[in-house]
């Protein structure tokens, strides 16, 4: 089986890129199969450079073609915070539930229509010896006042998939991994993978 190395150590999103390669024929490894990889600092501004960082970086060590994610909720009435802090909004400590309560607080008595917001997800492939690309994909939706739903990870039982009807946490991986912002921006990545995943990558 062919096999893809994705720059992650987050286990929410390690599950998603299993459930969405597999069927393409890929073994998915993540960093959690390379326990002496060193965390890489995501001191950029945005998705995209976070993206990039995570790729190049974890490519040059291994010296093999490696795909990251870098994600977020970015939340209109909070001026798109957290945004790239998403994972560490309420600390370090990287805690979902803290995280949600944080955004929750800050949203208390702003009603639904000043609720809208967007996951956004950036892939970027970095490739020995060639230019990196990168895709980007986003999820609209809007913020709930409490949790819902058991599925997923992060901020998903409390945001509101406005395609759907329902919060992501309410939906089975099947239909999250057809619909959300990390599909998206594989959807477009996958345009690309015959190219990226040539004989000796
Ligand atoms: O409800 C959610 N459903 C999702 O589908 C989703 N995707 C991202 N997020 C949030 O955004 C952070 C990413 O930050 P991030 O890209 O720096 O990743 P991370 O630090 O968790 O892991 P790594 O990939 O960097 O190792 C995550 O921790 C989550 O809080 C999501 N929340
Ligand atoms: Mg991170």
């Amino acid at each position: 089986m062919k096999e893809i190395i994705i720059a992650t150590k987050n286990t929410g999103k390690a599950k998603e890129f299993v459930q969405m390669f597999s069927p393409l024929g890929y073994e998915v490894k993540t960093l959690l199969d390379f326990p002496d990889v060193p965390d890489v600092e995501e001191t950029g501004s945005t998705f995209e450079e976070n993206a990039l960082l995570k790729a190049e970086t974890i490519s040059k060590l291994l010296n093999r073609v490696v795909i990251s994610d870098d994600s977020g909720l970015v939340v209109d009435a909070l001026n798109g915070r957290p945004g790239v802090y998403s994972a560490r909004y309420a600390g370090e400590q990287k805690n979902d539930q803290d995280n949600m309560d944080k955004v929750l607080r800050e949203l208390e008595g702003i009603p639904t229509e000043e609720r809208t917001a967007r996951f956004c997800c950036t892939l970027a492939v970095a490739i020995p010896n060639e230019a990196s690309l990168t895709f980007t994909g986003t999820c609209e939706g809007v913020i709930l006042e409490e949790r819902r739903g058991e599925y997923g990870f992060g901020y998903d039982p409390i945001f509101y998939v406005v395609e759907e009807k329902k919060a992501m946490a309410e939906l089975p991986p099947e239909v999250k991994n057809n619909i959300s912002h990390r599909a998206n921006a594989l959807k477009k990545l996958k345009e690309q993978l015959p190219a990226v995943f040539k004989e000796g990558n």
